[in-house]
């Protein structure tokens, strides 16, 4: 098992105006999430997330954090959330194991000493996207079925939009200290998301795109001030960081789904500003 957490440090808007392509993708994507048996993670200090993929095949992963945190295991000072986008899993808190489905996931509380990830199959493993964020006090661990995400249509085939917004970590439903979590899964034949585009000063986000529709799909990711934007192109189940003051939409040569993920100053998802298509630039 091969473990590694690489730190993305915070940018300005007027540096970013000067980043090359190179240096858009060396600052901003993360181009290996998942890899059997592993754990990839990211430290941004956009917030101070953690992100990234764990895929246990044979073995089982837990994520052992301390002296890179200052702290004596992991979750002391954070919380965690995770869905699965690969096989049949399951995941043991504490001592307790429940077995975690397809596109399932779990809210799991600060002060938590131990989570085991293990796929049923190794042939077949579990593909978990895990986010963590800094944490204050300890909310009550949850499942996130997806059944029971709060599903919101959005856009039209004329835009090439149409999409469904599950939110699995949403304040109206659960209590985190500052996680919101979800997965957006575009209709075939469309491929525009977070079109019209918003940024929210006092959140970041990060983009998992997964779920391409055909291995040759690319999905540019836009990103930037609305009046200095740039592009990166993705391949799947590649991320993406985008900053608070930063639009962060992306079109699709396929369909394809997301995984998104904020942190920051509040939790209120509609509080968003949006940007008028004249602003892009
Ligand atoms: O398709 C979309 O639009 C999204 O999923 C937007 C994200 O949820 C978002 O950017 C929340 O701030
Ligand atoms: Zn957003």
């Amino acid at each position: 098992m091969a473990f590694s957490m690489v730190t993305r440090y915070a940018h300005s808007p007027e540096d970013m105006k000067h980043y090359s392509t190179d240096e858009m993708r060396d600052q901003f994507l993360m181009e290996k999430i998942f890899s059997a048996g592993d754990i990839n993670l990211t430290y941004t200090y956009n917030d101070r997330m953690i992100f990234g993929g764990v895929t246990p095949t044979t073995e089982p992963l837990e994520i052992k954090l301390d002296k890179q945190l200052g702290v004596e295991f992991f979750l002391q000072r954070r919380e965690l959330g995770f869905i699965n986008i690969g096989g049949l899993g399951s995941v043991t808190i504490d001592g307790k194991k429940e077995s975690i489905e397809p596109h399932d996931g779990y809210y799991i509380s600060m002060g938590t000493k131990s989570v085991v990830f293990e796929s049923a199959d190794a042939e077949k493993p579990a593909k978990f996207y895990v986010v963590s964020t800094p944490a204050h006090k300890a909310y009550p661990s949850k499942k996130l079925a997806y059944k029971d995400s709060i599903a919101m249509p959005m856009g039209d085939q004329e835009h090439m939009n149409k999409r469904t917004i599950h939110k699995y970590i949403d304040a109206s439903i659960m209590d985190t200290c500052q996680l919101q979590m979800g997965y957006t899964v575009l209709e075939p034949g469309n491929s525009w998301n977070t079109m019209p585009a918003h940024t929210h000063a006092r959140r970041m986000e990060a983009y998992l795109y997964t779920e391409f529709a055909d291995p040759d799909t690319r999905v540019v990711h836009f990103m930037g001030t609305p009046d200095n934007t740039k592009h990166i192109f993705l391949e799947p189940d590649q991320a993406v960081v985008n900053p608070s003051f930063s639009i962060h939409c992306g079109v699709g040569t396929t369909n394809y789904s997301f995984i998104w993920a904020m942190c920051g100053e509040n939790q209120t998802y509609d509080d968003m500003d949006q940007v008028d298509m004249h602003e892009l630039r």
